[in-house]
């Protein structure tokens, strides 16, 4: 007999754009944000037996999303995404957990003869604010906020030599190269046991978000780089140490490898070591170094 061992459903890909204006100023913020809503609960009789009797239609909970976000405040993220799970948990006794993600894209404010703009934006990067947040009924509410996709290098300040030579190796030492990546740094919080609780507590995530971007990009710059994974390591603590309610910090990045060309066979052109000045980016294969760090 076969069992259906988990199941959940929902709508995914909801571009979501809200503009809040101050009418005593005239400055407008505008949000942008991909939403995915998946539910679990009491719904097995949907695959197993074709009864949709307790199926919330995925175009009704498309429809939930707009109206979550014109009743409520869409920033942080990880309160939206709160009030948007609980909601389908306080409406429907037999949903018991909402999985809801949300992305957020960076409209950031255009200045203009060095004043900010009220109402112009410009798409600064393909950098994302991201959190996935799971309310349970059982369980409380347990959140992972992200950033994705921002894209760093440095000239020189990296190094990577001590490691394995064997009869596999061809790569040679290096004490000065190019590092470059594209940051996925995310920090999951200690569980939070209400939205209520996370309402009290709701300046916290817009300073952790803040503080892992100015860690990750401050340690990237001003570090002489072991490694990559000696790197994000550091960033890690550094980001626990920042944000006490933060139980792990996690990071995935790519090793954006830039090599040298050696071009000494045209007249002695001399391109490596400390005279390398012209370089092949390579888009693969990359380096993919991962790790999560806790607290003890
Ligand atoms: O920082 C690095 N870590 C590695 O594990 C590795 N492996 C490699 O080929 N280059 C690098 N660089």
């Amino acid at each position: 007999m076969p069992v259906l061992s988990s199941a959940r459903y929902g709508k995914d890909n909801v571009r979501v754009c809200k503009v809040q204006r101050d009418e005593a100023t005239g400055t407008h913020k505008v949000t942008e944000m991909t939403v995915c809503c998946l539910l679990e609960g009491k719904i097995d009789a949907s695959y197993t037996h074709a009864d949709n009797g307790p199926v919330v239609a995925t175009d009704s909970m498309k429809n939930t999303i707009y109206i979550k976000a014109k009743e409520n405040p869409v920033d942080p993220p990880e309160l939206y995404a709160a009030i948007l799970g609980q909601h389908f948990l306080d409406k429907y006794a037999h949903i018991n957990v909402a999985n809801v993600n949300v992305e957020v894209k960076r409209w950031t404010r255009m200045s203009i003869d060095g004043k900010p703009h009220p109402h112009s934006f410009y798409r600064d990067g393909d950098e994302t604010r991201n959190v996935e947040v799971r309310v349970s009924r059982a369980d409380g509410i347990d959140v992972r906020s992200s950033i994705a996709g921002l894209l760093v290098l440095k000239s020189t300040g990296s190094q990577f030599h001590g490691f394995v030579r064997d009869e596999y190796t061809t790569l040679p030492e290096t004490w000065d190269r190019i590092l470059s990546t594209e940051i996925d740094a995310s920090w999951k919080w200690k569980t939070i046991p209400s939205l209520q609780a996370l309402r009290d507590n709701i300046a916290i995530f817009d300073k952790a978000y803040d503080d892992a971007r100015t860690i990750t990009m401050k340690t990237f710059a001003e570090e002489d780089s072991p490694s990559v994974q000696a790197t994000m390591y550091k960033m890690c603590d550094k980001i626990l140490e920042a944000a006490p309610e933060v139980a792990s910090v996690s990071y995935a990045l790519p090793n954006k490898h830039y090599f040298e060309i050696d071009l000494s066979w045209h007249k002695g052109l001399k391109n490596t070591g400390k005279d390398a000045e012209v370089y092949a980016p390579q888009s693969g294969p990359n380096g993919l170094i991962k790790c999560e760090v806790s607290r003890s």
